[in-house]
């Protein structure tokens, strides 16, 4: 543990990154970053592919030389640093596939405290309570004696994130943790991450595709765009000001500013009112949406949905007429006779 208390866990100074070429000029990708992770926070770094997230991420860690500047970790300069005393500074999870079946969870969960133990790799009791601890806060503590193999691969993320508490370190970064899961242990590892930059006051630093789950959980998202540029703040900050909106613009999709949604664009067809408001008017409008129908709360020339939310019901008016639906898709093909 370090005698001096750094708020800022990570700073850079005058960062650029990039790539030098043999010949011409270097490859720049984003210069003069001066960042900064506090203690007890998660910072997503967010982009679309190509922005030089690996490249940042890399960068941060020592594994890719600066192009100017240098990156501190509690007041630490780490290229100056050996290998030894970075890792006692930052742990890294990658997004590789463990392929080590024989060993099991808390060998590699041990292999976190190599740090602090002699060439020998013999563990004191310090370590082993430290491996525990890790375990623990991940939930994996009863699967300790399993073999790596044995598990899924939300599990597997999980270890890899108890081997880098094991090496307690003042920053965690992660490359892409979320990869390779299906949703709920997307939302679990995120929810994990987030609760235990809260509870172990270090700094937690990852990169991400996923702009939904960065959006709820993060403190502060670095957000990449193609243009060289690195946009900072808060989530909601970065949605209000239509930063995420411009980053992610495509012809086919939008992000919707309300809902923090990404939506799909299609054809528009007529525009139809709706009536009612509330779980089942969001899920109409969506479908309706989809379908390529403009939503409007006001009066149209064609016809009219009234939700009958007591029955989840739907209800089409026109011209006099009046069409009782059961089910969403029932609505859906009640219009296509309509319009
Ligand atoms: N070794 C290299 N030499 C030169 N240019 C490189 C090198 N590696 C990556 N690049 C370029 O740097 C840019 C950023 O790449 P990087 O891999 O950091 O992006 P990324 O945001 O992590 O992408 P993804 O989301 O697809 O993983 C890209 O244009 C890429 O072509």
């Amino acid at each position: 543990m370090s005698q001096n208390y750094f708020k800022d866990i990570l700073e850079t100074d005058g960062l650029s990154i990039g790539y030098k070429q043999r010949r011409g000029e270097d490859l720049c990708l984003l210069s003069d970053l001066n960042l900064t992770v506090r203690r007890g926070e998660l910072v997503c770094l967010l982009g679309p592919n190509g922005s030089g997230k690996s490249t940042l991420m890399r960068t941060i860690a020592g594994l890719q030389a600066p192009l100017k500047g240098r990156t501190l970790v509690e007041g630490v300069p780490i290229r100056e640093r050996n290998f030894g005393e970075i890792a006692r500074l930052l742990s890294i999870v990658l997004t590789e596939r463990l392929q080590v079946g024989n060993l099991s969870v808390y060998h590699i969960v041990s292999l976190g405290r190599h740090p602090y133990t002699s060439w020998m790799g013999r563990l004191s009791d310090k370590d082993e309570s430290m491996i525990k601890w890790a375990l623990e806060q991940v939930g994996l503590w009863k699967y300790a004696n399993k073999f790596i193999n044995q598990l899924s691969d939300g599990e597997r993320q999980r270890v890899m994130i108890a081997k880098a508490l094991a090496q307690d370190t003042p920053l965690i970064m992660l490359d892409e943790p979320t990869a390779h899961l299906d949703l709920p242990n997307r939302v679990e590892i995120m929810r994990l991450l987030r609760n235990l930059a809260k509870e172990t006051d270090k700094a937690i630093l990852l990169s991400t595709h996923e702009l939904d789950l960065a959006l709820q959980a993060a403190d502060i998202i670095w957000l990449m765009s193609k243009n060289n540029d690195l946009k900072i703040g808060a989530p909601e900050d970065l949605v209000l000001s239509g930063s995420i909106e411009d980053t992610f613009k495509n012809k086919s999709f939008s992000f919707d500013r309300k809902t923090g949604n990404f939506i799909m664009n299609y054809q528009k067809k007529q525009k139809i009112q709706l009536v009612g408001n509330d779980v089942m008017g969001f899920w109409t409008q969506r479908a309706l949406s989809r379908e390529g129908y403009q939503v409007t709360r006001e009066k149209t020339d064609y016809c009219s949905i009234h939700l009958i939310e007591d029955r989840m019901e739907w209800e089409i008016h026109s011209n006099g007429e009046v069409t009782n639906c059961k089910s969403i898709q029932d609505l859906l093909l009640g219009l296509n006779t309509y319009l």
